[in-house]
């Protein structure tokens, strides 16, 4: 018997994909054939093409949505031109119940292919004002999905529900031995996950190394530094260990860590409030961005359940001393997480994201 088709899309950082990841296991228990539409490049390849061998991945061309000049602004408009037509042909082709996307730049072309082709798709925004690529697709969807209150306000009436955070279940299985294992640290002291986002962040990184020694003497350190950031002349540094991205072992370095210092990444900080970690966020400038993580960290800080510093603050005080203020307050700042709500089960997720077929 032919299985009812579901079609997942978004990318472009991994913000935007683990939400999908968290839906994909419910989906397939469900009975669903699982496509994706994603890019070439973007990390969505590597974690869903490669990482999910039970959906079908599909490739178009996508433009970037940029705020800065480039050449290829010119050029981007007819890749998503193309886009569009790749996405409706497969789309066409597959005729899913229903296209779920969690945004970026490549779910555009698949929007507007969706209502081309008539297919009900619903779309999913992470920070508290929605992103560009949220904007352009939501005359085209039907419904979409927020993860704070407040953003149900920016969108319009009747067309937007808070579903809340989703996070990807196998976050809550790790086990702390393996990931001090996994990290070579000892436990002895407590442990800080650095994370600077799917993409590591320069800042984070330099902010943490130019005060090491001064961190270690109270902690011990595993810092997701991003693609290329490792530095080798810190590779055989006691209590300090360095990976450029994590994907399996994830959960055991979250298990292993007390706390952690981050980006203000929508997806990145609900993991570290549903798993209880006291945070101190570091939120990507305005300058360098819409300024959605200030908002994110605000809201947090506004709910005593972070440390927040600007970008533009940081090196103002030495790292370490912060990191012994996050320590201090560490018994309230649990506390009022553990009073925040929980969030949604991919499996309501799922029910919510159904409910929208035709
Ligand atoms: C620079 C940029 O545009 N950032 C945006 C991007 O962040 P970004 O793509 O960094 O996404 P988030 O911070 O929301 O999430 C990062 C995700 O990567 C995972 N992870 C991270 C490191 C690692 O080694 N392994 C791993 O699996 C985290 O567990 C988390 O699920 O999308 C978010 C959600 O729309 C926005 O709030 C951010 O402002």
């Amino acid at each position: 018997m032919k299985r009812p088709i579901v079609l997942l899309t978004g990318g472009g950082t991994a913000g935007h994909v683990s939400v999908n990841e968290a839906l994909i296991p419910v989906l397939s228990e469900k009975g669903y054939e699982i496509h994706y539409i994603g890019s070439h490049e973007g990390i969505e390849r590597e974690l869903i093409g490669e990482g999910h061998p039970e959906v079908t991945y599909h490739i178009i061309q996508s433009g970037k949505l940029r705020r800065y000049f480039s050449m290829k602004n010119f050029t981007d408009p007819f890749r998503v031109g193309a886009g569009v037509l790749q996405a409706f042909s497969i789309i066409r082709k597959l005729k899913p119940e229903i296209i779920f996307s969690k945004g970026g730049f490549v779910s555009v072309p698949v929007v507007l292919a969706a209502k081309m082709a008539k297919i009900p798709v619903v779309i999913h925004e992470s920070d508290v004002t929605p992103g560009l690529a949220n904007k352009l697709a939501l005359p085209f969807s039907n419904h979409i999905f927020t993860v704070f209150k407040q953003t149900v306000n920016y969108l319009p009436e009747g067309k937007a529900t808070c579903s809340g955070a989703i996070i990807r279940p196998e976050l809550f299985l790790g086990v702390r031995e393996e990931g001090l294992r996994i990290a070579g640290l000892s436990g002895e002291k407590p442990v800080f996950l650095i994370m600077g986002g799917s993409q590591g962040s320069a800042v984070l990184n330099q902010a943490v190394r130019s005060d090491l020694l001064a961190i270690l003497q109270n902690f011990e350190l595993i810092h997701l530094c991003g693609k290329g950031n490792i530095d080798e002349t810190l590779e055989n540094t006691t209590g300090y260990t360095q990976f450029e991205y994590v994907t399996e072992g994830l959960p055991h370095l979250l298990a292993a860590s007390d706390f952690a210092v981050s980006r203000a990444g929508s997806n990145a900080i609900f993991e570290l409030l549903a798993l209880k970690k006291p945070m101190l966020l570091i939120p990507l400038s305005a300058a360098k961005s819409r300024g959605d993580q200030i908002l994110n960290a605000s809201h947090f800080k506004s709910l005593e359940l972070a440390h927040v510093i600007a970008e533009e603050d940081v090196g103002l005080k030495p790292l370490s001393d912060e990191f012994d203020l996050l320590k201090q307050e560490k018994d309230n700042l649990i506390t009022n997480m553990k009073n925040t709500p929980a969030s949604k089960t991919p499996e309501e997720m799922v029910e919510m994201i159904l409910s929208h077929r035709k």
